[in-house]
């Protein structure tokens, strides 16, 4: 594995806009809230200082200058806390991973009925050890992209009922990674789904997962 290059982030695939599958532009969460101009900027300024972050042995005056800055941030964003229905963070369906930070950023290059391809970038902060992506951060991204599969593809509201992932290979951080998903069969609520990561022609992981689509009234 090799981290040769100084700054290996690849350069944004499209701009950080709220843009639809189809290429369309929105300003708006899938229920309507507004999201405020850049927000998905800030998100991906975020994303990139968790990999600087991890990738960083700094000095204490950073350390020092960093945690005040951290600091005066989290009271600033405490003051506009909102409930979670109003919040838009994980709501932004637009946008490659949600918005929420703990889970990876995958891009979807293709969509249809049956199932979708992407593509993902995992940068330093999902460094398990030597080079590979963690074990953890793998599952995340099956669960939150099978997940929101289960739903285009014709399920109402579901929940994970299991999720299996298979390590084939080693999955390299910082570099291009290739995802699919598509749906195996459904049967009433019950949603099968497979996925896959791979790296070019190679499979590093596969997913197997049902999702249940809840019933009326269940959380
Ligand atoms: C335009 C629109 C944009 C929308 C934009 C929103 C995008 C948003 C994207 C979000 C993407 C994130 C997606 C994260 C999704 C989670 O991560 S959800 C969190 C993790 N999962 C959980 O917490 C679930 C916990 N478990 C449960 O709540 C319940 O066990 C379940 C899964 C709901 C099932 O309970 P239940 O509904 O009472 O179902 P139950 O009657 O037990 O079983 C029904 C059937 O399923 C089978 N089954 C149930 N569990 C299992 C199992 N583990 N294994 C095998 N079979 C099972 C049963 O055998 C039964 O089969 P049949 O007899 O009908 O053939």
């Amino acid at each position: 594995m090799s981290h040769e290059s100084p700054d290996p982030r690849p350069e944004p695939v499209a701009p950080a806009a709220l843009v639809r599958t189809d290429g369309s532009v929105t300003d708006r969460t899938w229920d309507g809230h507004l999201v405020p101009e850049g927000y998905s900027d800030m998100i991906d300024g975020v994303r990139e200082l968790l990999d600087r972050i991890a990738a960083a042995v700094p000095g204490a005056d950073l350390v020092a200058s960093t945690t005040k800055a951290v600091a005066e941030l989290n009271d600033r964003f405490a003051e506009h806390a909102v409930a979670e229905p109003d919040q838009l963070s994980g709501r932004l369906i637009t946008v490659p991973g949600r918005a929420q930070l703990a889970v990876p950023a995958v891009h979807i290059d293709e969509i249809g009925e049956d199932g979708m391809s992407g593509h993902v970038w995992f940068g330093r902060h999902f460094l398990g050890s030597n080079g590979v992506v963690h074990g953890g951060a793998i599952p995340m991204l099956f669960d939150d992209l099978l997940g929101r599969f289960a739903i285009v593809g014709g399920g109402a509201r579901s929940r994970t009922a299991f999720l299996h992932v298979d390590y084939r290979s080693v999955a390299p951080i910082e570099t291009t990674l290739r995802v699919t998903a598509h749906v195996e069969r459904v049967e009433g609520r019950k949603h099968f789904l497979r996925g896959e990561l791979l790296d070019g022609d190679r499979l590093c992981a596969e997913a197997s997962a049902l999702f249940l689509t809840l019933k009326d009234g269940q959380q």
